[in-house]
């Protein structure tokens, strides 16, 4: 399948000012991508942010208001149909029947595809085999756990072979082991080459992606791989050991340079702007018992990251 080329890179999904109007609701705003082949590539953000209308916009379900989209090689939405044979779609509400079995269900899908005879047995043999169902084949999709069906979903999803693959927060009815879990068939899946946009608001799985935006009311606020993200955050760090720590918070919020500070048990996790340039030696000068208290300029997380560029800071 073809795909657009930006600076030498091999990108399967290209957009340049991608927007979303429903009615007087801005729910995305001037969305400019650049996913290259073969990468996880992460949308990070909180309920209602338009991680979803993004991605039915990049499947060609949803029509953008404006903007250019280009999703491998193929310029939506005028050719979206093309495109749904090269794309798996994993959506984030369970859709396979609650009244089918597994089999029955990937039967289904395999036929909807055009795939039939051997193929399709031989096919839905591998699945149930990579994906940890042969067991579950004849049990109803309906009756099956969390885990199971988000297994069924990806089976489903994959079945086709397809290129690229959308995933809508596909791990938020399941255990940390189901994910973690889950996470292994992503890598690899992109290891054999197919490239894979996933949704997600868990920190964890974001610093998993090769690739991230954060996304905000709408409005991407940073784009990046995980590490240059922190690398480039722009606060320092430091967490404050304390017996004291509600007041202390208190404190620090009322200090103008101090971006959040967030309680971790018995520590508190301060982020302060990095144009501060003794930053454990200024906030110290901002509390009122200061011997009592131990501060550690710490390394940033992808949580720190998405508090300095987002409005979630001064909570
Ligand atoms: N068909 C629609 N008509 C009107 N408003 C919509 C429609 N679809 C989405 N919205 C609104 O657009 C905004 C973005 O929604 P979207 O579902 O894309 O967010 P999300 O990041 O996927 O959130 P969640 O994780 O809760 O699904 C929300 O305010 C939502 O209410």
């Amino acid at each position: 399948m073809s795909s657009s080329s930006v600076d030498g890179k091999d990108l399967v999904i290209k957009a340049r000012g991608m927007g979303k109007n429903f009615g007087a609701l801005k729910a995305i705003q001037h969305l400019d991508l650049d996913i290259e082949r073969g990468k996880i590539y992460g949308f990070l953000g909180p309920n209602g942010c338009g991680k979803t209308t993004s991605i039915r916009m990049l499947t060609g379900l949803l029509t953008p208001t404006y903007g250019e989209v280009d999703v491998l090689g193929l310029k939506l939405p005028q050719q979206a149909n093309q495109l749904r044979y090269h794309i798996g779609y994993m959506t984030q509400i369970f859709s396979m029947y609650r009244d089918l079995t597994v089999r029955e269900n990937l039967s289904f899908i395999a036929k909807v595809y055009g795939i039939h005879g051997t193929t399709q047995k031989q096919r839905i043999e591998e699945l149930l085999d990579i994906y940890n169902l042969s067991r579950l084949a004849d049990q109803f999709a309906g009756s099956m756990s969390g885990g199971q069906r988000q297994r069924l979903a990806l089976a489903a999803a994959v079945l086709h072979k397809p290129d690229l693959l959308f995933l809508d927060e596909p791990t938020s009815a399941v255990d940390p082991e189901s994910r973690r879990d889950f996470w292994e068939q992503l890598f690899d899946l992109s290891e054999s080459g197919t490239s894979i946009l996933v949704s997600t608001h868990y920190m964890d799985e974001a610093e998993r992606c090769h690739g991230l935006a954060i996304l905000e009311a709408g409005i991407k606020r940073a784009d990046g791989t995980p590490e240059a993200l922190m690398a480039g955050m722009n606060a320092n760090v430091i967490e404050v050991q304390s017996d004291r720590i509600r007041q202390l918070k208190e404190q620090l919020l009322q200090t103008p340079s101090v971006i959040s500070a967030a309680q971790l048990g018995t520590r508190l996790r301060v982020l302060i702007e990095k144009d501060v340039s003794q930053p454990k030696e200024h906030l110290l000068s901002c509390l009122s018992n200061q011997e009592a208290e131990s501060l550690t300029m710490v390394r940033p997380s992808l949580e720190d990251v998405f508090v300095t560029c987002t409005g979630e800071g001064r909570q």
